[in-house]
């Protein structure tokens, strides 16, 4: 790798891309207007775009600089971070990796393109999704190998992990809110899209989990960050503002693991009990939520606190209610759950980090033992408030809900998700010595908000599932 003509071309110091990398980036943009919101990771897609503005450029590999002159057409690799401008509060980051070629793109590509430039500096190059390209794939699995600065990227690499020099790369096909490369059946390395200001609890939590010992998440093995995080959203900033970024992070790859939610879908399409299963996975949530207090800032919840948290979730239900009027009826009903969380008189609540979107898909089975991915919280919550202390009820709620996204999406006979539900608080119950079902009014409450989440997810994301939580909404507000 051409390792000091990158840095030849990005600075240190430099805080603006160079005009000659913001000139090849500038002729990209009109590609990306009709692109960005095709994408399953794209948050805006209810509203038009303004317009998308360049926050940084930095070229990871250079377009028509070929190693050696065998080498012919060699791709090109721009990291970009661009801000999308829409109306609304917030003004989105995202991040971006496009590969470069010659057009047309071999048809491998093709499925990767965004379209050809049509003019300025790269007038005639063809830009593709750099994710779909195992051998561009490589050059990002090289940078993480080698840490240290390249421009406003940062890369860093935990001592004494293994990374390989060389491993194929493929990108996972899973429809997702970002996007994740799987090296040699190895490790995994998740590339978050729409970024934010401050660490992303997806890197913060497994790294802290890791460095206390605990084995409930893959422990990452190298990431990379911005500190250049001026253009980035306010609201996404408050608490994170004007530190790193968390760009990506790279993790080991547990091959040939079942996720929660085919393993329970499996079980409940042939009237299998899940109750082994779940009982597993409440004492792994358990033991996640014990290591995380250790490891993390703890808190307790007082009256204010706990109206804070109930007006949160009742002005949640208000959106979700002004976007989707099915909801309506119910809000009253789901309303109250909320109220009665501040009707406790001294009551106080244990608060610590969560992982903040816990459902059967985040939990992984392999060789008998349940490991916990994805930290990030609620994609569409601002990372300062998925940052915040909070009731493991949280977690524990998200759970519950996932035994009765299965047992609706396999048509299970009624009782199988009470019972993978009664398990999966029997075994945190057994692991932690604190059964979950002690505190209903909090359960309920938390139970109560996801579902309104789910509610508004669906709208956006998969409306033929939104009556699986509507169905729920009925049955809660009964
Ligand atoms: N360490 C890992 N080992 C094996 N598979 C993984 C690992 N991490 C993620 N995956 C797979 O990738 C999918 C997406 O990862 P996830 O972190 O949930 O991304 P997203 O936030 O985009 O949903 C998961 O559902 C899982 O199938
Ligand atoms: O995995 P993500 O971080 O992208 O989480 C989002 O997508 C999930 C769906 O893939 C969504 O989960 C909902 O559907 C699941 C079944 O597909 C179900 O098991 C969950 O209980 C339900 O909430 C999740 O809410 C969303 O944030």
């Amino acid at each position: 790798m051409a390792e000091s003509r990158h840095r030849a071309v990005h600075a240190a110091d430099r805080t603006e891309p160079p005009p000659d990398l913001r000139g090849l980036a500038l002729s990209l943009t009109p590609l990306l207007l009709p692109w960005l919101p095709r994408q399953r990771w794209f948050a805006g897609k209810d509203r038009p775009i303004g317009a998308v503005r360049l926050v940084s450029v930095t070229e990871l590999l250079p377009y028509g600089a070929p190693a050696t002159p065998a080498a012919g057409n060699a791709p090109g690799l721009l990291h970009l971070l661009v801000r999308v401008e829409q109306p609304g509060p917030a003004v989105d980051v995202y991040q971006l990796l496009l590969g470069l070629r010659p057009a047309p793109l071999p048809a491998r590509l093709a499925p990767w393109s965004l379209g050809t430039a049509a003019d300025g500096p790269l007038h005639g190059a063809a830009a593709y999704d750099a994710l779909g390209d195992p051998r561009l794939a490589g050059v990002l699995l090289e940078r993480l190998r080698l840490p240290g600065r390249l421009g406003p990227l940062v890369f860093s690499r935990e001592p004494g992990t293994a990374i390989p020099e060389r491993a194929p790369a493929r990108p996972l096909g899973a429809e997702q809110s970002n996007s994740s490369v799987v090296y040699g059946d190895q490790l995994i390395l998740k590339l978050f899209r729409r970024v934010f200001a401050g660490p992303n609890p997806d890197l913060e939590l497994p790294l802290a989990l890791a460095r206390a010992g605990a084995d409930c998440a893959p422990p990452p093995a190298a990431w990379f960050s911005t500190d250049q995080t001026t253009g980035f959203a306010e609201a996404a900033g408050e608490e994170g503002g004007g530190r790193a970024a968390t760009l990506g992070v790279l993790s080991p790859f547990l091959a040939g693991a079942a996720d929660g939610w085919e393993l329970a879908l499996a079980a409940a399409a042939r009237g299998a009990s899940f109750g082994g299963e779940a009982r597993a996975l409440g004492a792994a949530t358990a033991r996640m939520h014990t290591a995380l207090a250790r490891a993390l800032p703890t808190a307790v919840l007082r009256r204010p606190q706990i109206e804070h948290l109930a007006a949160l979730m009742t002005r949640r239900l208000d959106a979700a209610a002004a976007a989707v009027p099915a909801l309506l009826p119910y809000r009253d009903a789901l309303a109250a759950r909320f109220t009665r969380l501040t009707e406790g008189g001294g009551q106080t609540w244990a608060a610590q980090r969560v992982h903040g979107d816990l459902h059967l898909g985040q939990a992984l089975a392999s060789a008998g033992h349940w490991t916990i991915i994805d930290f990030e919280g609620e994609p569409s919550r601002p990372v300062a408030e998925r940052r915040h202390p909070q009731p493991t009820a949280r977690d524990v709620a998200g759970m519950l809900r996932s035994f009765d996204y299965a047992a609706r999406s396999s048509r299970a006979a009624p009782h199988w998700a009470a019972a993978s539900r009664a398990a999966y608080c029997a075994g945190y119950a057994e692991e932690s010595g604190a059964d979950p079902r002690e505190q209903p009014g909090l359960l309920d409450a938390f139970e109560a908000d996801k579902v309104v989440y789910e509610v508004l997810y669906e709208a956006r994301h998969r409306p033929d599932w939104l009556d699986v939580p509507l169905a729920a909404i009925r049955r809660l507000a009964a």
